[in-house]
């Protein structure tokens, strides 16, 4: 993910369990069966997807993206043990540049990949998405904020 502007868009983990609930829906009826979360950031929306659509045997890949001089490809920490095929389910957070979404696709070519928030640039590489999120706009996800203090208008 890149940070370009200070646009910020706040998930809480209501909304955040609201919009992965709507993208069980949208894969309800499909024959899955299995996930592969992309950790981290696929592993919250995997737990939920994989009770809602009753799916038990969760696997996951562990990414990190070259920083510096490799920038745009994609470092497997741990691959999933799982094969690829049409039945697979690969869930991500979120597509951003589609650096990740790529590299998985060519990883995975037959499987189904699906994330909750999209942004334009990464769109066209998933398959279901729930929530279109502008491409200068930070995704602040709830597992990386904690409740604060916040004072009243007056005061400020
Ligand atoms: O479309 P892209 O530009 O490739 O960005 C999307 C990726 O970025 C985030 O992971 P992040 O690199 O923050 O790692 P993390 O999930 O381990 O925190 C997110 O979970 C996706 O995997």
């Amino acid at each position: 993910m890149s940070l370009t502007t200070n646009k910020m868009f706040y998930v809480s983990w209501e909304a955040f369990h609201r919009a992965t609930k709507e993208l069980a829906h949208q894969l309800l009826g499909r024959d899955f069966t299995a996930i592969v979360a992309v950790s981290r950031g696929g592993l919250v929306p995997a737990a939920i997807l994989a009770r809602e659509l009753n799916i038990r045997v969760i696997d996951s890949i562990c990414v990190a993206s070259y920083e510096h001089d490799k920038q745009g490809s994609l470092r497997i920490l741990k691959d999933a043990s799982l094969e690829d095929n049409a039945k697979l389910l690969i869930v991500d957070d979120l597509v951003d540049t589609g650096e990740t979404a790529r590299a998985l696709r060519e990883h995975f070519p037959q499987a189904c990949f699906v994330t909750v928030y999209a942004k334009p640039q990464g769109k066209p590489l998933v398959d279901h998405y729930v929530t279109d999120i502008e491409q200068d706009t930070w995704i602040q996800l709830p597992w990386d904020m904690e409740l604060a203090y916040s004072k009243p208008l007056a005061e400020h």
